[in-house]
């Protein structure tokens, strides 16, 4: 047997197609979608990300604003360049590239920012808004995890998921999102203090792994037509590596590629809030 793909790169180009035409629609109302990016530091994965959100904004329309700072940046400088575009109407929506170097406050920096203008959806207060089950934008990676599912049929409702990996972008807040009651999943959050990781997995009929450990999941964890999603992105030698072990693909009933699964949704999802962001405020 062998997984149905969740193609993620297809998918995202069928949600950057209708972006496309609304874009085209807001800038006949003289609106221009802008998204802006906070990079602070020279990590050469996180510049290839930016750089690729750059790329996204331009195939659809949407204007980009890009501020580097160095390393060595302070509390102060990062706050300036934030307050910058919370002022900005050419910026609807913005994000600070994530994980910042240690020496500043993230939170404090994630609190500065305008909520409406939160492209990531990782606000405190719009992931209280998820929290009350309001609207409010939704988180990238969660978002495009639901979107993909429901592309392929998967069922959602009802579904055993075991999210492994409760990092707020992904693990927990994904939990949030699957047990609304549009949603209607019942979620297992699994974490490194999980004691019997294989033993959640193996109940699942839906499998998110964000855990960032290479071959976390192995084949003999998953249940026979499990749709296994793989959110992990380590680099091993420069490669890609996934949580997720090569031949899960030989038990799944569907499983994302990687790359090509979860990454292109996340680009795709953060595009659909800046275009959001700029609907709502016209
Ligand atoms: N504030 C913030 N928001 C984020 O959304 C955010 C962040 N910080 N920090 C880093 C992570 C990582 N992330 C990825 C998004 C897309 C791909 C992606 O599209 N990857 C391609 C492959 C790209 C390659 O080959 O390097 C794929 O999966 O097909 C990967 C990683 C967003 N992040």
């Amino acid at each position: 047997m062998s997984a149905v793909k969740l193609d993620g790169k297809a998918t995202a180009a069928k949600i950057k197609a209708d972006l496309t035409t609304r874009v085209a629609a807001l800038k006949e109302r003289g609106i221009t979608p802008g998204l802006g990016t906070v990079l602070v530091g020279d990590d050469p994965g996180s510049q290839i990300y930016v750089a690729g959100k750059h790329r996204d904004c331009a195939e659809v329309g949407i204007a980009s604003i890009r501020v580097d700072l160095p390393a060595s940046a302070t509390q102060a400088e990062v706050e300036a360049a934030i307050d910058e575009l919370n002022a900005s109407p050419e910026c609807t929506g913005y994000i600070v590239q994530l994980p910042l170097p240690r020496h500043l406050d993230a939170m404090a920096l994630l609190e500065r920012m305008d909520p409406a203008k939160d492209a990531d959806g990782l606000h405190p207060i719009n992931l209280g808004r998820l929290v009350h089950m309001v609207d409010a934008p939704l988180p990238c990676t969660p978002h495009g995890i639901v979107l993909l599912l429901q592309e392929y049929g998967v069922p959602i409702k009802g579904a055993e998921v075991a999210v492994v990996g409760r990092g707020i972008t992904v693990g927990r807040s994904l939990g949030l999102l699957l047990t609304r009651r549009s949603e209607n999943a019942t979620v297992t959050l699994c974490h490194t203090g999980t004691q019997d990781l294989a033993g959640h997995v193996r109940r699942a009929d839906i499998v998110v792994a964000a855990a960032g450990v290479p071959d976390l999941i192995t084949r003999d964890m998953v249940k026979p037509g499990a749709a296994v999603l793989d959110v992990g992105v380590s680099r091993v030698n420069g490669k890609i590596a996934g949580d997720v072990a090569l031949d899960v693909a030989e038990v799944a009933g569907f499983l994302t590629p990687n790359p090509g699964g979860v990454g292109p949704m996340t680009r795709a999802l953060l595009l659909s809030n800046v275009v959001e962001a700029a609907e709502r405020a016209q």
